[in-house]
């Protein structure tokens, strides 16, 4: 089975004003990568590494300058058109439906620009409509949502005509976390029922947590890195946090094994301790707390992303 996604020293510049000079920016820089079908990768890196400028080079949007890119075994800028009927974009920052139409109507046109026939379009939407949870907002504008309510909307309208592949710039920006959870439950089961490749940027690392299987850190254009989370987690040791909040002023937890004690707050009440999923486990850590303070409360930290990101690329350099 060829991949639904392959590039080959892909690469894009941009031509940038300096002064009175023009300057070269090169945004994408030799990228060669593939992507199976029903894969779900994060594609993450700091802030202009080059994940907008792929997307963009993926969906036809932008030409390169050089390079080969194929998606969905078309070639994204000259088969545009059939390239969307394959592909559904979501961008959290961007809305594609019609702000002054109730929901239902913008399902309805987008149904009709993709020409699925009624008995599709009934029965798509009405799953979407089910494992959204919008049948209550149906027939609301698109700009009386609120911003959870709208991404689901976003994501039901990338999603009507049924694409191989799903691609997702920051979906879950601005979400609270029951939105988040609710999103990434969807896109978990869209992909175990239908199969469907997703590819998502994110700043987010509790989405890569519970959609990814893959991973690939871009640093100015280049891959840095490209495998597992567990594989990045090893790479960077990427830490967890424990925080606990306990019935006592207590001392701080140091010598907790495997811990590195990062604070107290209020006296001792509520202490950090980081911890390397690696060697060991938030159980593990929390029974040793236990057996020096009683512990009322507890939490875990997921790993920072832009954390990660900075390892991963002091790592690669
Ligand atoms: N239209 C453009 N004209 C000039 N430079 C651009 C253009 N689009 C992107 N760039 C530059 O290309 C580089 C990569 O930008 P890109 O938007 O792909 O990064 P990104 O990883 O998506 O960043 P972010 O996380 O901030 O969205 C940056 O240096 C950016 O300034």
């Amino acid at each position: 089975m060829s991949p639904i996604i392959e590039t080959r020293e892909l690469t894009r510049d941009f031509h940038v004003r300096d002064g009175l000079r023009r300057k070269r920016i090169r945004a994408v820089d030799e990228m060669s990568f593939s992507v199976d079908a029903g894969a779900a990768v994060g594609y993450i890196g700091a802030n202009g590494a080059g994940k907008s400028t792929t997307i963009k080079m993926l969906t036809g949007i932008l030409v390169p300058t050089s390079g080969e890119v194929r998606t969905c075994d078309l070639r994204p800028v000259q088969d545009r058109r059939r390239l969307a009927r394959e592909v559904g974009v979501v961008f959290g920052q961007r809305s594609q439906l019609w702000w002054d139409l109730p929901v239902r109507e913008s399902f309805t046109i987008l149904a009709s620009i993709h020409a699925l026939s009624s008995a599709d379009e009934r029965a798509r939407t009405d799953e979407l409509v089910d494992r959204l949870e919008m049948s209550e907002y149906l027939g609301t504008p698109v700009r009386q949502l609120s911003l959870g309510q709208r991404m689901r909307a976003e994501v039901a309208a990338a999603l009507l005509h049924s694409p191989r592949l799903v691609i997702l710039d920051e979906p879950t920006i601005g979400l609270d976390v029951l939105s988040k959870q609710r999103l990434r439950e969807f896109l978990v089961q869209e992909r175990q029922t239908h199969g469907t490749t997703l590819l998502l940027t994110t700043h987010d690392m509790g989405d890569i947590e519970r959609l990814c299987d893959r991973v690939l850190v871009v640093d100015h254009g280049h891959l840095a890195y490209d495998g597992t989370l567990d594989g990045l987690s090893r790479t960077v040791g990427a830490q967890r946090v424990l925080v606990v909040d306990l019935a006592e002023q207590t001392p701080d937890l140091l010598g907790i094994p495997d811990t590195a004690h990062l604070g107290s707050e209020s006296r001792g009440l509520r202490q950090r301790l980081a911890f390397d999923a690696e060697r060991t486990t938030a159980a593990r850590v929390l029974g040793a707390v236990s057996e020096q303070a009683e512990v009322l409360d507890l939490s875990i930290e997921e790993p920072d992303i832009e954390d990660v990101v900075r390892r991963v690329y002091a790592a690669s350099r």
